[in-house]
């Protein structure tokens, strides 16, 4: 008997930025050789998930524009339950959910909402259908799904190289972030496919990273950057506009392939005073950078819930 079986829980699928993000080279297969670190956010979309008897994955809330088929959490799910049967031929196992998931994250906005549901549910699912795979395990099969999976399943913040699967633990300050984002998305694959990509930013290296990344370089473009912002902005006049206008006010870049930009604030406050002056129609939210992601946290609280109940009562 699977001891969550008929039990609904709540996981958290937070955001998160690339406070930089340069292109260092490409690989034979297409793929772009990054260096960027990562940061979460909290401010995150929610998963709900009840546990049923079968194999059936029902996803209640679809999303707009995207097939139920297509739905990284769908493919997520659906990839955990192939690797359970390669490994298990009970047909009792129990692998089934129900999934409601409330967005609020914007989607082409660089936060890596998709990736960040698909990482939850790998993460979650493995809790809560005792597949037991490790870390390591759930980051691979991540990796098959986006290139940012593995940072939302690891839960640290980190100096990312390869496609951003390569994770160095970094702890950069927990400063509070105007996100702004005018009404446009942004494809990744067009970022990643123009010609105006710069891709020859040189490497850093995750030692040089550790000795020398100090926070209040951050913003210092000649040392960290957005290389995607460069494309980004001799394209879209809207990420263009809204940047000149916030640098204005405070140290401001891109995240990932964009459009989402973030301002960098010591406070709450600050970061909130800029938003009310925000132009009439920029999508916004003020949030705190995270070096750990809520995710590990709610899934170490419900292990260790099941484990006191089932101590009751033996
Ligand atoms: C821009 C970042 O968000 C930075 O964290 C990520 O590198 C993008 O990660 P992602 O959204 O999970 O991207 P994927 O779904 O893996 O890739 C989307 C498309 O972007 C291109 N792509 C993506 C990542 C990468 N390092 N090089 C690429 O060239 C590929 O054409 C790919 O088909
Ligand atoms: N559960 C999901 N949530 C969001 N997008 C999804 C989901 N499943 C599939 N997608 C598809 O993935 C695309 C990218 O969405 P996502 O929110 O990850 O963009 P992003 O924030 O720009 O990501 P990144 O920072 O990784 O480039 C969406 O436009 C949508 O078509």
């Amino acid at each position: 008997m699977n001891k969550y079986t008929g039990k609904t829980f709540q996981f958290p699928s937070p955001a998160k930025l690339n406070l930089f993000l340069h292109v260092v080279g490409q690989r034979k297969d297409g793929y772009h050789e990054l260096e960027t670190l990562f940061q979460f956010l909290n401010y995150s979309d929610n998963i709900e998930i009840s546990v049923t008897e079968g194999t059936e994955i029902t996803l209640l809330t679809p999303i707009e524009g995207v097939k139920n088929d297509d739905n990284l959490i769908v493919k997520a799910a659906r990839l955990l339950q192939e690797k359970i049967c390669l490994i298990n031929t009970n047909p009792l196992v129990v692998m089934g959910a129900q999934i409601r998931v409330n967005k609020i994250l914007p989607m082409g906005g660089g936060l890596g909402g998709g990736s960040s549901n698909a990482a939850t549910i790998l993460v979650a699912l493995n809790l809560l259908w005792q597949s037991d795979f490790s870390t390591e395990k759930l980051a691979e099969l991540g990796l098959s799904l986006g290139a940012d999976v593995p940072i939302f399943i690891h839960g640290f913040s980190a100096f990312a190289q390869g496609v951003g699967e390569q994770l160095t633990p970094a702890t950069p300050k927990e400063y509070w972030y105007l996100v702004s984002k005018p009404q446009i998305s942004i494809a990744t694959a067009s970022v990643f496919s123009s010609p105006d990509l710069p891709r020859d930013t040189p490497q850093l290296t995750s030692d040089n990273f550790n000795q020398y990344y100090r926070d209040e370089y951050l913003f210092d473009n000649h040392k960290y950057h957005n290389d995607c912002q460069t494309m980004v902005i001799k394209h879209y006049d809207e990420v263009a506009n809204l940047l000149a206008w916030l640098v204005e006010y405070a140290p401001s870049r891109m995240t990932g392939t964009g459009a989402c930009v973030f301002s960098r604030f010591s406070s709450e406050k600050e970061a909130i005073e800029l938003q009310k002056k925000l132009p009439n129609g920029i999508y916004s939210f003020v949030a705190q950078g995270q070096n750990k992601s809520p995710l590990i946290s709610v899934v170490k609280i419900i292990e260790n819930r099941q484990n006191e109940s089932n101590n009751w009562l033996n």
